[in-house]
């Protein structure tokens, strides 16, 4: 039986959902909330606005793609649902970065890990970056209302063999590890959350806040970007947005125009600054699109005599946090420790080489793992993160420098990834670097990552979880908006997405930009329904 598709189906009964591409003449929309951005936070913000009765209007440049059109094919999930095709990277292609683009944003093709932010950053942020009134205490509620509306619960399946890695090095190690929570619900195991998931089991923005949202009235506008906010004084009073075209790469289709009482930037980090920055926004102490952080990751590779098959079973289901906050809150860099999904065609880009030598390691995919450490920057004076800028024509870029600080982390990382590869029976062990050689013992391998050259390229780095460039908290000297994401200086102006960040999470963040912004949004349906 087909698995019937939720979204089409409420179409059919008379959801507002416009393609932009089919507009043909210049129109104006009315709401009282304009969101921009369909991902976690605008997701999360549209149910809890419309709920409250308010009309909202979501607009999205990404295309609306739904259960029906993923096939757990990489190839054409990636071009389609990512930004930049997926080919996104830092100004200088030292990281790869993947952010989603789509309706759903990146919550329609992310893996379904689901941390609530860790009490180490709640504190951090009220002590060094102002934060107000965002303690783990009040924000535990927060998250639990979250947990509840999207099915998230530590995985009870075991876990898959490439998952199971960490476990058992772990526990040969004496180290932590631990179970992923995952927001699903009746997930068929199969593997391919990164291409969209084709059961509607991910509890991603798609199948659950949108079309709650779409439900109480609210008007979905797909396949357009907002390129300009309009200004008078402090006030936005309209929204410029225009049609993307077919290869999603600029924004010259039709243009039209969004009015509203209030809009909620939810574009998520990069997009979010990138917009202001295109509209002339004020920014009088230079914090726009400053400190967007990344939790650069690196990659250790690990073949064995058993099969491992990455490729299917939830893709992230255990980890472990033995580096996150070792050295403290501060200090060297922290990390937390997982494995993505091993799909060919992302794997191939992670397993180096060319020719020959990359044909060989992709022989021996089905026996492969990989470990990943996810590095928390943004704690350590020493790591400042990225600044985003604008390109010619008006798309944005992040400029991220790589410095001793990474490659020290990048190093530590390595060499705890391949001792637990080792203590999980690994044959051998290879650091994704451009020298990178598969070391058959663990005194082999140390020795291997403690010569290798610590250089932008040589190190493979990419991302999936872009954070900051809007960062919050009270000192509009050092802050883009206050506790509530209220912007500092444009009135009817909230942002709701991980942009608002101070630092990176040190966890995966869907989850903390859920809690976040179920708070905020919650504040401002009070102050929209009460205004004073
Ligand atoms: C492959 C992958 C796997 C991941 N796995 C996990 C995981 O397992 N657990 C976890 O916690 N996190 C994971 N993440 C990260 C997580 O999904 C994101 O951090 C989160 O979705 C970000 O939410 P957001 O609201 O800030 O932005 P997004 O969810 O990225 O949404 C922003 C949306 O706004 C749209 N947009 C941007 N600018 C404009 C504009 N000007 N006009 C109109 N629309 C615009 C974008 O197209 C996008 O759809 C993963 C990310 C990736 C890429």
């Amino acid at each position: 039986m087909p698995v019937p598709d939720l979204f089409l189906q409420g179409i059919d009964r008379g959801w507002q959902v416009l393609d932009a591409s089919e507009f043909d003449s210049e129109q104006t929309f009315e709401a009282d909330v304009i969101i921009i951005g369909t991902g976690a936070g605008g997701g999360t913000s549209a149910e809890i606005l419309a709920q409250a009765g308010l009309k909202v209007l979501l607009v999205e440049e990404g295309t609306l793609k739904t259960s029906s059109d993923f096939k757990n094919d990489e190839a054409k999930a990636y071009a389609e649902l990512y930004q930049e095709g997926a080919a996104r990277a830092t100004a200088d292609g030292g990281i790869g970065i993947l952010q989603g683009r789509t309706v759903g944003g990146t919550t329609t093709v992310n893996w379904t890990s689901s941390f609530r932010t860790p009490d180490q950053t709640l504190a951090h942020w009220a002590d060094v970056h102002g934060v107000k009134n965002l303690d783990s205490g009040s924000m535990a509620p927060w998250f639990a209302r979250m947990e509840e509306r999207l099915g998230v619960a530590p995985w009870a399946v075991p876990a898959n063999a490439n998952n199971d890695v960490i476990r058992a090095g772990c526990e040969s190690l004496g180290w932590h590890w631990q179970v992923i929570p995952r927001n699903v619900r009746g997930c068929w195991n199969l593997g391919y959350c990164g291409t969209g998931c084709p059961t509607n089991a991910k509890q991603s923005m798609l199948v659950t806040t949108i079309p709650a949202a779409l439900e109480k009235g609210a008007t979905l506008i797909h396949t357009a970007r907002a390129e300009k906010l309009v200004f008078e004084g402090d006030l936005i009073t309209g929204v410029q947005c225009r049609a993307m075209n077919d290869r999603l790469t600029l924004a010259n289709g039709q243009g039209f125009t969004l009015r509203g009482r209030h809009v909620v930037l939810a574009g998520g980090a990069i997009n979010s600054p990138a917009l202001l920055m295109r509209s002339g926004a004020p920014d009088p102490h230079g914090r726009l699109g400053k400190r967007t952080f990344l939790h650069p990751v690196n990659f250790n590779v690990a073949q064995y005599d058993n099969d491992i098959n990455g490729f299917y079973g939830a893709p992230q289901s255990i980890y472990s946090d033995e580096f996150q906050w070792s050295n403290g809150t501060t200090g060297p860099i922290g990390f937390k420790l997982e494995v993505p999904p091993m799909q060919p065609s992302i794997t191939s880009a992670l397993l180096g080489g060319h020719g020959q030598t990359n044909f060989e390691r992709n022989q021996k995919l089905a026996q492969s793992n990989i470990l990943i450490a996810l590095m928390r920057d943004g704690f350590d004076e020493r790591s400042q993160g990225g600044s985003v800028a604008l390109r010619d024509d008006g798309n944005p870029v992040l400029d991220y420098p790589l410095d001793d600080y990474i490659w020290d982390g990048a190093r530590r990382a390595w060499l705890a990834m391949g001792e637990i590869q080792f203590a999980a029976g690994a044959k051998a062990v290879m650091p994704v670097h451009s020298q990178g050689q598969m070391s058959r013992n663990w005194t082999d391998f140390k020795q291997q990552v403690e010569g290798l050259k610590y250089a932008i390229y040589d190190v493979r780095l990419a991302s999936a979880h872009v954070m900051g460039g809007c960062a919050m908290g009270e000192d509009p000297t050092r802050a883009v908006t206050d506790s509530l994401g209220r912007h500092h200086q444009i009135e009817n102006l909230s942002i709701f997405d991980g942009s608002l960040f101070p630092t990176s999470i040190g966890a995966n963040p869907q989850l903390s930009i859920y809690g976040l912004v179920s708070r905020l949004a919650s504040s401002l349906a009070t102050r929209m329904q009460s205004p004073t």
